[in-house]
């Protein structure tokens, strides 16, 4: 925390509906200049609704959001120069090429796109590519293109949403290594992802979210040290499944003679000295992985999914600004 000089994004008990669903609701997360933040959580937990109340696209419904001391809601035009954004879903104007979209884009962050000939050579992106129309464009180099812009005006805050979607696994890792350059030269990011090793990665911190809620946030490495301890016993007697006392209730997966059981990393040594009073043959204490951690964090979701407002679309919204290129 001591290293983080003042907060770039702000978000306080930030709020958003849509009608009478919910997108994001109570959210508090501030992330710090230089920091590569990470933003998780299922299919529709809100990570592109708060990333569009970043950029003003959104209108918060309560609470408030600040970018680079700003509200961008409000102060659009000021902060286009000093921000980079990859939407979800990027619309592009289909007739014009990618040049001139590149050239749109950039007149509209009002700010020299000093980077766009250097990102377009390192993504991959050739002349003759730059001179069709982006109707022509694969998925790749759309996201390519949706690339090149978020990065070619250096802005101080990229807020990127899926930014590996489509791309190859070449690209992706000149991908990685523009963030790299990014964060070293202490500016921020925000990226959402679905791709765990991805963040595992390239991000310090990140937030889960889940049904519009904040989960947990923190380092990723703290993250990994909170995972679950994964115990393997092998039963010296043979018989499989019996009631295994108190470990019960950490749920054991049972394999013939051997039980599995996720037990949290501050309980697994008091389990493990009551199990050992059975006849066991042998033992094995692994952390579970990442994903693992994960998986839980996501799978717990389900539980919680029924309490939100069901909804046909996701374009019922009517801010201003929902729909439109970036
Ligand atoms: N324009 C909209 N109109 C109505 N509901 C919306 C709209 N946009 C998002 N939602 C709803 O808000 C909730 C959060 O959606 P959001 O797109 O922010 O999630 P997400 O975390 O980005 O999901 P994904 O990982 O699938 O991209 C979902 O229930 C979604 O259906």
């Amino acid at each position: 925390m001591g290293e983080r000089t003042r907060n770039v994004i702000d978000i306080v008990s930030l709020t958003k509906r849509y009608g009478r669903t919910t997108g994001v609701e109570g959210l508090d997360i501030g992330v710090g200049e230089g920091e590569v933040f990470g933003f998780l959580g299922p299919n529709g937990a809100g990570k592109t609704t708060t990333m569009r109340c970043l950029v003003g696209l959104l209108r918060p419904t309560e609470g408030r959001v600040r970018v680079l001391g700003r509200d961008p809601f409000t102060e659009h035009l000021r902060l286009a120069p000093s921000l980079g954004y990859l939407p979800g879903e990027l619309r592009l104007y289909p007739e014009l090429t990618g040049r001139e979209t590149l050239r749109l884009l950039a007149a509209l962050q009002g700010a020299p796109a000093r980077l766009q000939d250097e990102l377009c050579a390192r993504l991959g992106l050739s002349g003759p590519d730059l001179d069709r129309p982006v109707r022509a464009y694969s998925r790749g180099m759309k996201q390519k293109l949706g690339l090149v812009q978020a990065l070619q005006h250096e802005p101080e805050l990229v807020i990127l949403d899926e930014p590996t979607e489509g791309l190859d696994p070449l690209v992706q890792e000149t991908f990685y290594a523009l963030l790299e350059e990014v964060r070293a030269a202490g500016r921020t990011v925000l990226l959402s992802s679905h791709v765990l090793p991805e963040v595992q990665r390239t991000c310090g911190r990140v937030a889960i979210v889940r049904a519009g809620r904040l989960v947990t946030v923190g380092a990723v490495a703290a993250l990994r040290e909170a995972r679950a301890r994964k115990v393997r016993l092998t039963f010296a007697d043979g018989l499989g499944r019996r009631p295994l006392g108190g470990a019960d209730r950490w749920s054991p997966d049972w394999h013939g003679d051997q039980a599995v059981l996720m037990i949290p990393p501050d309980r697994t040594v008091a389990v493990l000295r009551e199990l050992l009073a059975l006849p066991v043959r042998d033992v094995t204490v692994e952390e579970a992985g990442l994903d693992e951690a994960f998986l839980d964090l996501y799978r717990n979701h389900r539980s919680g999914q029924d309490d939100r407002s069901d909804h046909g679309g996701r374009d019922t919204g009517s801010d201003p600004g929902e729909g439109k290129p970036p």
